[in-house]
């Protein structure tokens, strides 16, 4: 096991963004955190970076705090990271820099897989700027991979093939927790999925078990959240 998140409570200004919640996340899985707009996802990838800390609960990754296991988590945010001037370049020398353990053969493999333009983050459509992001994250040795609405402004006919290349080129010596209410296209590269509704934890199945039923993990998405896929 890699993580452990147990009984976790986050409360901001009195009102719970997430409640008791517990899960594990184990070596070699591809897990997706789903829900609607504001059920939770970010506070969740939040906790187990070491960004939040949580109110009640404990959360562990490889038997240590979020924050003593900072060099075995790699986690792409919500917001930008990189400079507008900074070209594909700049950032490789940038990662390399800060993180010893950043395989530069990877990103630049990933970097021309995913068709990332050799020109300034400025100059690049949001799409495109994700996808550079998303591969810098990917790039840095872990052993978990936090990725907040990876496929946020990537075109629906991208999305697929973005996460093949990704999963293709993971060793799967860590485990990847991806959040996104864009289940449908890439629902067949997910392990498990955790379910999240008004900031409950409302289920955790893994997709062989949803298919053996006749099911799968866009099926879920609509029965837990009454029809609507956002
Ligand atoms: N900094 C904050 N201060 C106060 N409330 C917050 C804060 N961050 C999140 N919340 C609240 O916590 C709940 C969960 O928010 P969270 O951002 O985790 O949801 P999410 O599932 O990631 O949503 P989205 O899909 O819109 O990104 C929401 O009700 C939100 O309003």
């Amino acid at each position: 096991m890699i993580a452990q998140f147990e009984n976790v409570t986050k409360i901001y200004r009195g009102e719970a963004g997430l409640k008791s919640a517990t899960f594990c996340l184990n070596q070699g899985d591809v897990v997706g955190l789903f829900g609607l707009n504001g059920s939770g996802k970010t506070t969740t990838l939040k906790l187990l970076s070491g960004l939040l800390h949580p109110d009640r609960g404990q959360i562990r990754i490889e038997g240590q705090d979020p924050r003593k296991a900072r060099d075995s988590i790699s986690y792409l945010g919500d917001k930008a990271s990189f400079h507008q001037w900074m070209t594909p370049q700049h950032v490789e020398d940038f990662m390399a820099g800060l993180y010893h353990q950043f395989d530069r053969e990877r990103f630049r493999t990933m970097i021309h897989t995913l068709t990332v333009p050799n020109s300034p983050i400025g100059q690049m459509s949001k799409g495109q700027s994700q996808r550079l992001r998303l591969v810098a994250t990917m790039a840095r040795k872990a052993r978990l991979y936090l990725l907040d609405e990876p496929l946020s402004g990537i075109d629906l006919v991208s999305r697929e093939m973005i996460i093949k290349e990704l999963i293709a080129t993971w060793d799967q010596e860590s485990v990847i927790l991806l959040s996104t209410h864009e289940i449908r296209e890439v629902e067949t590269f997910f392990d498990r999925g955790i379910y999240l509704k008004d900031g409950q934890m409302v289920g955790n199945f893994r997709g062989e078990d949803l298919r053996a039923q006749g099911s799968g993990f866009t099926d879920e998405f609509i029965k837990i959240n009454g029809g609507s896929q956002v």
